[in-house]
């Protein structure tokens, strides 16, 4: 892209990426009459509905679909000769994107936002030269900018493993045929989830975790119920292992060396899909250009309430190094949202839920076991086997999971709750609102909740709280 001596197109608000964040920052303005601009590459709306959160729902649900089929006898039903058409899953997905796209385009019009297809980079402090998507340049300058870029799929630096062009998500969740033998890079969020679709789908899956269990960062007994449920539907798990390099081609044969517990093995694979967490988009858009500093890794440098540091620059979402989820980066919309309005909202100390979908589910909502321990955090603990709710075995011959809270030992509050189990990701928003409303654990364990749902679990997890030591 050529700097341009053109003069800037002046506009009140400029958001660089269309993310979360930006695209509700970028439509609250242009309502109040801003003249407000967002420029976008490629995914109108950002990731979360075009190749992340929406789309890997979609295709997981096709994925428990088929399970259910698979299971079909099970539950007293015989389908002979079903089969999976990976390009029906594919349009069917895509049909929803297209319905997102679709809604979005629509509220830019409604709200009267520009929307400029190109890919953007800082040519000066608040200043954006855009190569336009159908040709040409344009050169904006905002009185205020926000930076939303994003994040993307890390390739580590593995000889042989760019070479072998491996799936990432978003080729992942394009995919038309079943892949025969789907090798994953990385236990967390992305590996299992996409590991598990793929396995339902009839592949063969086997996961490449580096780190000695899957989820590392979770407690020792979450990552062993789901190494437990994901062995039970066949995905091979190798943890504790080390890739030396890559060998072959992901789509046709793929090898992968790797050392574990001091043998060197060789995988070999049809395909080979990286989820080895994400690298901010915060490269060659010239951020020293904008005075925009940015991290040891990468992120852009903010404060509490985002500001970066060039004045009248935010940076709001994963390229900010906020927590990755779609939720954290509209609440990032809310805190510039509100700062911008003269009210003060900080990131620091706010709540950060979670839920991964894997079926089960497994969700938590403030401090893990490991967490507390490391903090020196005291806590009285309370678990139970998901067989103790009454709901479980009408709909679920397999009764993996446990929930699990933990309690001050100086007062009744809840400090953390985790659900491994089905619905997990509904459940955790209940104990959410006790935490955030302050309201200590046995308002829960003396509620009165429905018969039979998921939710009633509730009183026998408060009711197993030990009692205050006196
Ligand atoms: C497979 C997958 C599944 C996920 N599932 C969940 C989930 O279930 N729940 C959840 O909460 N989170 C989930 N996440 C995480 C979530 O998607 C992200 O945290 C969230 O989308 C981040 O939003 P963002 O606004 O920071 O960036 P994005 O939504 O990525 O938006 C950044 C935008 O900026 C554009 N862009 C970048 N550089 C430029 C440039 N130079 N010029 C123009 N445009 C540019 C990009 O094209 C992109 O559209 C998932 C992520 C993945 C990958
Ligand atoms: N349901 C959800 O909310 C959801 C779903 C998907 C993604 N996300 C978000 O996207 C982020 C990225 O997901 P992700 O799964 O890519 O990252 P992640 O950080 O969750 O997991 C990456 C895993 O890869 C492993 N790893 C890294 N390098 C490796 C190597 N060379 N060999 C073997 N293993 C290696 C890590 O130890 C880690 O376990 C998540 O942290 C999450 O914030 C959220």
């Amino acid at each position: 892209m050529q700097t341009s001596d053109k003069s800037p197109e002046e506009y009140d608000f400029l958001v660089l990426g269309s993310g979360e964040a930006g695209k509700y920052l970028a439509w609250t303005m242009a309502r109040k009459g801003l003249r407000t601009a967002v420029i976008e590459r490629k995914y109108v709306g950002g990731s979360c509905p075009n190749i992340a959160c929406l789309p890997s729902k979609n295709v997981i649900h096709s994925a428990k679909v088929a399970n259910y089929f698979w299971r079909g006898r099970e539950f007293g039903i015989h389908k002979e000769h079903c089969w999976i058409d990976m390009s029906a899953v594919r349009d069917r997905k895509r049909k929803m994107v297209d319905g997102l796209v679709q809604m979005h385009l629509d509220i830019y019009q409604s709200s009267g936002t520009e929307l400029v297809i190109g890919t953007g980079r800082f040519v000066a402090p608040r200043t954006i030269e855009v190569d336009l998507a159908e040709g040409g340049s344009r050169l904006l300058r905002g009185e205020k900018v926000v930076i939303s870029t994003g994040s993307r799929a890390t390739v580590e630096a593995i000889p042989g493993l760019r070479e072998a062009e491996p799936l990432t998500h978003i080729e992942a969740l394009e995919l038309d045929r079943v892949p025969p033998h789907l090798l994953v890079i990385g236990g967390g969020y992305i590996g299992l989830e996409m590991a598990q679709a793929m396995r339902r789908f009839g592949s063969e899956v086997t996961i490449l975790e580096r780190n000695a269990r899957l989820l590392h960062r979770e407690d020792p007994d979450v990552s062993a119920e789901i190494e437990g449920f994901l062995g039970e539907e066949g995905v091979r798990i190798m943890t504790g292992a080390r890739i030396n390099r890559v060998e072959g081609k992901s789509g046709t044969c793929v090898k992968v060396h790797v050392t574990r517990e001091g043998k060197d093995m060789v995988l070999e694979g049809s395909h080979l899909l990286v989820a080895s967490g994400r690298t901010p988009n915060t490269s060659g858009i010239g951020l020293d250009r904008a005075g925009v500093k940015i991290t040891e890794r990468g992120f852009v440098k903010v404060n509490d309430r985002l500001e970066t540091t060039a004045a009248s620059v935010w940076a709001v979402g994963d390229c900010a190094g906020s927590p990755h989820f779609t939720h954290i980066a509209y609440d990032d919309f809310r805190i510039v949202r509100d700062n911008l309005a003269g009210r003060r909202r900080v990131t620091n100390g706010r709540q950060v839920p979670f839920c991964m979908f894997t079926d089960p589910e497994l969700a938590r909502i403030g401090l893990s076991e490991t967490e507390a321990k490391k903090r020196g955090i005291a806590y009285r603990l309370a678990k139970i086997p998901m067989t103790t709710i009454l709901r479980y075995p009408a709909r679920f011959p397999r009764r993996v999971g446990f929930l699990k809270a933990l309690i001050d030992t100086n007062s009744d509050r809840i400090l953390g709750f985790t659900a491994l189990g089905v619905e997990a990701g509904e459940l955790i928003a209940v104990v959410q609102v006790a935490m955030l409303a302050g309201t200590p654990y046995t308002t829960l364990r003396d509620a009165i909740f429905t018969h039979p749902t998921i939710a009633e679990g509730l009183v026998p997890l408060f009711s197993a709280v030990p009692s205050r030591a006196s």
